[in-house]
């Protein structure tokens, strides 16, 4: 296991700023190796400040894949669509030329389209450069729900499959997610949490006890070479 490196920050603002400097870095390193770069991101509502700032790096954007770590099964009408969500805050300004590769598909079940969207995710054939994960209070991280069904798919250490579908109980919608090797291979992972139960919730999974209680475990005791970067802020 390699431990987690933690970031604090006296403001989600200066968090936000010194994110997104770091994951813009990583981006124009891979530019400049590769001539193209791949960047995930999280949905919800932690990533917004990151995500706008993220918008004004002054990279090229047209030669950066971007796609999420995880869905909710809603169309971006939903104001719930994470897809949404990364228009309205990342894809502005110098990004809005980044080629994205949103997971929705007008099924009822993301078990139908599963095929297509594991064919879609491998068209862009490299690992992420930066992968930001995200964190619920109750410890999941992705789609990864405690004790959901599908969730000892997702964070099957020798799976193939990249993208997961997840039914988590007492949700309104199933939820489609990047699985655990794939967020493992990225070369920059982080995890990106704010204010004080999110940092009690991360304190916790630092703890013993099972993955499957507190999925974001599967992360933090992880064996990588770059450790986990943990960026929080009150
Ligand atoms: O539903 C989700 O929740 C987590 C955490 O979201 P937040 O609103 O508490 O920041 C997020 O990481 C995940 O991508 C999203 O689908």
């Amino acid at each position: 296991m390699t431990e987690p490196v933690i970031h604090r920050y006296e403001s989600r603002e200066a968090l936000a700023e010194a994110l997104a400097a770091g994951v813009a870095a990583v981006l124009a390193g891979a530019l400049a190796t590769d001539g193209e770069a791949r960047l995930a991101v999280s949905g919800g509502s932690t990533p917004q400040r990151f995500l706008a700032r993220l918008a004004g790096a002054a990279i090229d954007w047209a030669a950066v894949t971007v796609n999420l770590v995880d869905e909710r099964w809603v169309p971006e009408e939903s104001e719930r669509s994470n897809a949404a969500m990364v228009r309205r805050h990342l894809l502005q300004g110098h990004a809005a030329s980044a080629h994205f590769v949103p997971f929705h598909e007008p099924s009822d079940m993301p078990e139908e389209v599963l095929e297509t969207l594991e064919e879609r995710f491998h068209r862009t054939g490299r690992p992420h450069d930066a992968l930001i994960l995200g964190m619920g209070a109750d410890g999941h991280t992705a789609s990864w729900f405690p004790h959901a069904p599908g969730l000892a798919a997702c964070l099957d250490p020798n799976g193939t499959d990249a993208v997961a579908a997840v039914h988590p109980r007492g949700m309104d919608e199933p939820r489609v997610t990047l699985t655990y090797p794939v967020v493992n291979a990225a070369r920059f992972l982080a995890l990106h949490i704010e204010g004080a139960e999110k940092l009690a919730a991360f304190e916790a999974a630092c703890g013993d006890g099972p993955v499957e209680d507190m999925p974001v475990r599967a992360v933090l005791r992880a064996h990588r070479s770059q450790p986990l970067d943990v960026f929080w802020a009150p």
